[in-house]
């Protein structure tokens, strides 16, 4: 572990100097690593991990995601079988279907968990809400889970470049005594950069927050706010979503991801370092009360049971389909197609 100074905090980390690649093949060399589930972790973790080397098999269901399986070169009867059959010869079995569908399927997967397997997850969801999800491994497996931070796509493309995104770990149950190795082995087999430890309850809390707070839901609400209020005011739709989204995307986060918000800032006019340095307080004041309330929710398994309960429902699908229908055919994001189409490199 390298020891690492985050803003003052020392923590240990993993990177892929001390564990390399070679490493991992060699801790996964006798497994068959099966995923369960091919819709946005499933193929980007499977494909990362097959080109990385290691003996990786697919399980999925028949329909669509089967079909792009296929597709993605997964060969029927060699490299990719329905869920029992690839359940019964995977030794490390990746639990990749949606979290509620895991609860679904639960029955069928401890079946197939004989002494000695591994059951790795990509979220603590299903382990930390086992009251709720009734996912209760026998004691005999190890549990263990690499959390990639961020979509399965970003995670396939990010490695096709030879980038990688950070993944947290977490050992649930020891069984063998080697659960922390092929923990780690997978973290890095599945194309993590750096890795940091963290355990079920800590990674499916911060990550319910995330995706619920800046990461989706907050800067959804944040950009619809400033843009009704630049519509309300007669600004038009095109610089109304230019000034909202569009320089954020295209030129002003590049800049915070390539060196911290003040680099950012400083390519900016003093015009504007001016004003966002008065109004960061502001907002910061405004939505904290609103993170605490998220925070709690999430907390008292508020959001578990709402994520669980909606997303259990036959028609859940459709549902869902209609609200990102909403939010698509919305004034700012119809606005947004018409802007992304007018991007140079796009003609
Ligand atoms: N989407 C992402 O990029 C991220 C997901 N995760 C976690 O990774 C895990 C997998 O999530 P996603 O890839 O988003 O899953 P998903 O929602 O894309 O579904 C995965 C698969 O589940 C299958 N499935 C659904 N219901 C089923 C059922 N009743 N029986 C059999 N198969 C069924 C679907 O065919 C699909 O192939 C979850 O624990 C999630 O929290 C973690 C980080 C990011
Ligand atoms: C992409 C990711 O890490 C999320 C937002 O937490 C998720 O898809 O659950
Ligand atoms: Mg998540
Ligand atoms: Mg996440």
């Amino acid at each position: 572990m390298a020891q690492i100074n985050f803003g003052g905090v020392v923590e240990d980390i993993v990177t892929r100097e001390e564990f390399p690649l070679e490493k991992a093949r060699e801790v996964l060399a006798n497994e068959t690593i099966a995923v369960i589930g091919y819709g946005v972790q499933g193929p980007g973790q499977a494909l990362n991990m097959k080109d990385n080397g290691l003996n990786v098999i697919v399980g999925q269901r028949k329909g669509k995601t089967y079909d792009k399986a296929v597709a993605d070169g997964w060969v029927p009867g060699e490299t990719l079988f329905e869920i029992e059959e690839a359940l019964e010869k995977g030794t490390i079995i990746c639990y990749l279907l949606s979290d509620a569908a895991q609860i679904e399927l639960w029955p069928t997967v401890k079946k197939y968990l004989t002494a000695g397997k591994s059951l790795y997850f990509s979220h603590g969801f299903g382990i930390t809400y086992k009251e709720k999800t009734g996912i209760v491994p026998p004691a005999d497996v190890d549990v263990f889970l690499a959390a990639p931070k961020g979509s399965g796509t970003s995670l396939r493309r990010l490695f096709v470049e030879g980038k990688g995104l950070n993944s947290s770990f977490a050992v649930y149950q020891d069984a063998t005594g080697k659960a922390r190795e092929k923990c780690i082995a997978m973290a890095i087999g599945v194309g993590s950069g750096y890795l940091f430890e963290t355990d079920f309850y800590k990674e499916v809390t911060s990550d319910l927050t995330g995706e619920r707070g800046t990461l989706m839901g907050a800067i959804q609400g944040i950009f619809a706010a400033q843009y009704e209020v630049l519509r309300e005011n007669g600004h038009s739709p095109s610089e109304a979503f230019n000034e909202t989204v569009e320089e954020l995307t295209q030129s002003l986060m590049p800049l915070v991801a390539e060196n911290g918000m003040d680099w950012m800032y400083a390519n900016c006019s003093t015009t504007a370092q001016r004003g966002a340095l008065d109004w960061w307080r502001p907002f910061k004041e405004a939505t904290k009360p609103v993170f605490a309330q998220l925070y709690n929710s999430v907390k008292t398994q508020a959001e578990a049971e709402r994520s669980i309960t909606l997303n259990s429902q036959p028609d859940y699908r459709v549902k869902l389909e209609a609200e990102l229908e909403e939010l698509r055919e919305s004034e700012m994001w119809r606005a947004g197609a018409a802007v992304r189409s007018l991007r140079p490199e796009r003609n």
